[in-house]
């Protein structure tokens, strides 16, 4: 199962593009429609609400008066907190048992208003964010919904920011135009990543092998980098001592392959093994076979990991799991942290990375130049400890 978090401001097009991601086949499940399940007459969410904001929140035949329990609700941020109190545990309980129900191949798509300020990204494989400027937002929703005016900019006020989302979303749908460009948006998305992304986690496919070719360093890495990982701590938790962005997309100003690289350290790989799957379902598929490190520092040893595969075609990711119990984990975090300290040494980095991408580009291989570079990494890692024993840096 494929779980994407759909979110966005009020009247930024979420229910536009929950349509059209149904159209092609996804299971929605839709927060708002929730909200209103459990407070329709008889249930105990409509109990509680009477006796928290009064009986002039029902209608004469005992229904939840809406408007009169938006003008309470959101008139100041206690009485939201109160209704939120209320509402939210009744939403989450009814929103489990419809995951739960969806097919094993289905890709769910979670519809929900407050899924950034509810802290919920990392429980998706993907966060979709829908936005639009505000005043076309308030003009939407008092033109074509009757909404007045003052109510769509409380509930605007009382949401998310622009940057708070954009911290959260892994794909920016902007819905500021007509819905056919949107829509066209959203079929893409549909074919080129949420149906392989879906195949790729049930399949445990792997990923095809990766051009060598070099992308300038992009500012948006760390960013990704950190929203991958906090789905990984809350997929393992506490079965991984340390997770972190290493290589060179973690060294600002170093060009790189287009491949995010992170890693587990773990106290035994038997760990390893017993995560596999959760992360494996988490979006990670475990790569088959074996795979292991050479020492870095050109020192002679072998020693075993973990591999699996970002499954996300349009977020390369590889990860790296590695017991404590090899010095690999070390190694990798002290290299990047070392270019990262060291602008020269970094930009030394970057041309010896250049001419080996240049001599692929060339006749296709890289023997000619890949002894170089590794004489050069491996002079680069006693470079490297001697400036951590000098400074003191321990990982
Ligand atoms: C206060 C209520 C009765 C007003 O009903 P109304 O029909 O006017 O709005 P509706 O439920 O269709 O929501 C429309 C939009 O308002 C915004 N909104 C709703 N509740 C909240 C909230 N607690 N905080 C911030 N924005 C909210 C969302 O953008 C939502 O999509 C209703 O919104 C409600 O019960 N809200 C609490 C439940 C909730 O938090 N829902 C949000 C998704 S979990
Ligand atoms: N691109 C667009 N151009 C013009 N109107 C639009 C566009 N997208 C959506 N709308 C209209 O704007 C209003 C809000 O859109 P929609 O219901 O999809 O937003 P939403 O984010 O789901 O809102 P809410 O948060 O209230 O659930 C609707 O009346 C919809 O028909």
């Amino acid at each position: 199962m494929l779980r994407v978090g759909l979110t966005g401001g009020i009247g930024a097009g979420k229910s536009t593009v929950a349509a059209r991601l149904a159209e092609h086949g996804a299971v929605v499940i839709d927060a708002d429609k929730i909200a209103r399940e459990v407070v329709e007459p008889g249930t105990e969410g409509l109990a509680a609400l009477a006796g928290a904001f009064g009986t002039d929140v029902l209608t004469a035949e005992g229904a939840l008066d809406r408007p009169a329990l938006a003008a309470k609700a959101f008139a100041d941020e206690a009485s939201r907190q109160r209704l939120n109190g209320i509402l939210h545990p009744l939403i989450g309980v009814r929103t489990v048992e419809l995951m739960a129900a969806a097919a094993p191949e289905a890709i769910v798509v979670h519809d929900v208003p407050l899924l950034v300020e509810g802290g919920m990204s990392a429980n998706y494989h993907l966060v979709l964010v829908v936005d639009a400027p505000v005043e076309v937002r308030v003009r939407r929703l008092v033109e074509t919904r009757g909404m007045p005016e003052a109510d769509a900019r409380a509930r605007i006020a009382a949401q998310a920011t622009e940057e708070q989302r954009r911290t959260a979303a892994d794909v920016w749908l902007d819905n500021g135009g007509t819905p056919d460009l949107v829509q066209a948006e959203v079929d893409r998305l549909w074919a080129d990543r949420l149906v392989p992304y879906e195949a790729n986690i049930r399949l445990r496919r792997p990923r095809a092998p990766m051009s060598p070719k070099l992308s300038p360093y992009d500012e948006e890495w760390p960013a990704q980098a950190e929203r991958v990982l906090a789905r990984i701590r809350a997929a393992v938790g506490e079965r991984v001592l340390r997770a972190d962005h290493i290589g060179s997309t973690s060294v600002p100003g170093l060009p790189a392959k287009d491949i995010v690289d992170l890693q587990l350290t773990v106290s035994t790989l038997d760990e390893a093994d017993a995560f596999a799957d959760t992360l494996s379902d988490a979006g990670f598929p475990r790569a088959e076979g074996e795979w292991w490190d050479e020492p870095q520092d050109g020192s002679a040893g072998h020693w075993p990991k973990r591999f699996h595969f970002g499954g996300d075609p349009g977020r390369m990711v590889n990860l790296h799991v590695r017991s404590r119990e090899t010095p690999a984990w070390r190694l990798a975090l002290l290299f990047a942290a070392w270019l990262r300290a060291n602008p020269a040494e970094r930009d030394a980095y970057a041309e010896v990375k250049r001419k080996l991408a240049e001599d692929h580009a060339a006749d296709g291989t890289v023997e000619a130049y890949a002894q170089e570079k590794q004489d050069w990494v491996d002079a680069a890692f006693r470079r490297a400890e001697a400036w951590a024993a000098a400074t003191g840096w321990t990982p």
